[in-house]
């Protein structure tokens, strides 16, 4: 059994053609890029109007019960006033930014393993579709500075600082959350015994990932990042000025989450679905592209010790409310995710309603 996150795809690895492209260098979309079935749900645009998601202020006075009505009702929130400092992201974009802006030669001097989580590449899920993604990606787990080494050998030390600050502060933060949206479930420290006797979350595992979105040629036909859910307890993301992130509300099809100065999204991932034995929902997501502006993100993807067993709370759990998952570690959910991709899930469910076992059954695997 692996025992680290950094193992968890050890026994699964994940072969992905390196077609490694020069973003700027391209003037017409490649074939290779241009998906054939983009709309199969309405884009409901930049809404701020009654389909939005909620915008939480982390001091109000109500922010439990906004948050439960929030994870309930949508899977994902925006949260505002949560003390991280604006210089600590306008570091890490500028990490990114000196990153992403590195030749393909360069950047590939810290490529991912086919077994390893750490390091550059496509989406791990660019497996799973025929067309390629309009995206980059850098994931950490652990320490990067054996990546950082490779990209900066003068100036790795400063970067690996920024990170360690960021992780820092984003597991203060998540754990934070974490018993922000439990406790609007009922939920008290003494039963979640994973959480330590001071119940913060000290055990946690995590992978920070850093995506990058070059303006595009042809963006009604390209995908940025494929429709997901993160395989996490929540997810915080930071995303820059430019607009990007949908989530699928149904009923409404896409909906834009706006990115708002000082905000960071929160979304609820799958092992949190699993936790509150389906009260929340790990909302389905994806990135778009754009002609005029270059996009980036940071997830901060958040989940339990990677070895600890996750399974529907018991205070959740009634003869009328039975289980609806198998206990599941996260380097084996991992693991289940890089083989299933969105059928992970109801491949740990133990019954179905409706006839459908999950809402990702509805989506299924497309091709591109
Ligand atoms: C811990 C992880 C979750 C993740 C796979 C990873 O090992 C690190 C990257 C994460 C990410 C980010 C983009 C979308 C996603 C589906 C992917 O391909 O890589 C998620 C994975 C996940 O949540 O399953
Ligand atoms: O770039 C975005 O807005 C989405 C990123 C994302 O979904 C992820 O990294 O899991
Ligand atoms: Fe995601």
């Amino acid at each position: 059994m692996p025992s680290r996150l950094s193992d968890a795809f050890k026994s699964h690895p994940v072969h992905l053609h390196h077609k490694h492209l020069d973003f700027d260098s391209v003037q017409e979309l490649p074939d290779s890029y241009a998906w054939t079935q983009l709309d199969e749900y309405p884009s409901s645009g930049d809404s701020f109007g009654s389909e939005s998601v909620p915008i939480i202020d982390l001091t109000d006075p109500n922010a439990l019960q906004l948050i439960g009505h929030a994870c309930k009702t949508w899977g994902v929130f925006q949260v505002t006033h949560h003390g991280i400092s604006k210089k600590l992201f306008d570091d890490m974009e500028s990490l990114g930014r000196s990153l992403f802006s590195l030749p393909v030669q360069e950047k590939l001097k810290a490529a991912r393993s086919p077994e390893g989580v750490s390091g550059y590449g496509l989406a791990r899920i660019s497996s799973f579709f025929s067309k390629l993604m309009w995206s980059e990606g850098f994931t950490i787990v652990g320490s990067p500075q054996d990546h950082f080494c490779q990209l900066w050998p003068q100036d790795y030390s400063k970067f690996c600082d920024i990170i360690e600050e960021y992780e820092k502060e984003m597991k203060r933060l998540a754990g934070k959350l974490m018993w922000l949206m439990l406790g609007s479930l009922g939920i008290s420290k003494s039963d979640i015994k994973w959480a330590g006797p001071k119940g913060d979350f000290k055990g946690a595992s995590a992978a920070l990932q850093l995506n990058s979105y070059p303006t595009c040629p042809d963006p009604d036909r390209a995908m940025g990042l494929a429709a997901h859910t993160d395989s996490t307890l929540l997810t915080i993301l930071y995303q820059n000025t430019t607009s990007g992130l949908q989530v699928l509300r149904e009923g409404t099809g896409w909906v834009t989450v706006p990115p708002i100065r000082g905000a960071l999204v929160v979304n609820v991932g799958d092992l949190l679905h699993i936790l509150s034995n389906g009260l929340f929902p790990s909302v389905l997501h994806r990135a778009v592209v754009n002609r005029n502006c270059h996009r980036l993100s940071i997830a901060y993807l958040y989940g339990p010790p990677a070895n600890v067993q996750i399974s529907p709370l018991s205070r959740l759990v009634s003869r009328t409310h039975p289980p609806l998952y198998r206990p599941v570690t996260w380097n084996e959910y991992l693991g289940t995710k890089a083989k299933h991709f969105n059928k992970a899930l109801s491949s740990v469910r133990l019954f179905t309603l409706n006839g459908f076992a999950d809402v990702n059954d509805r989506n299924g695997t497309k091709v591109g």
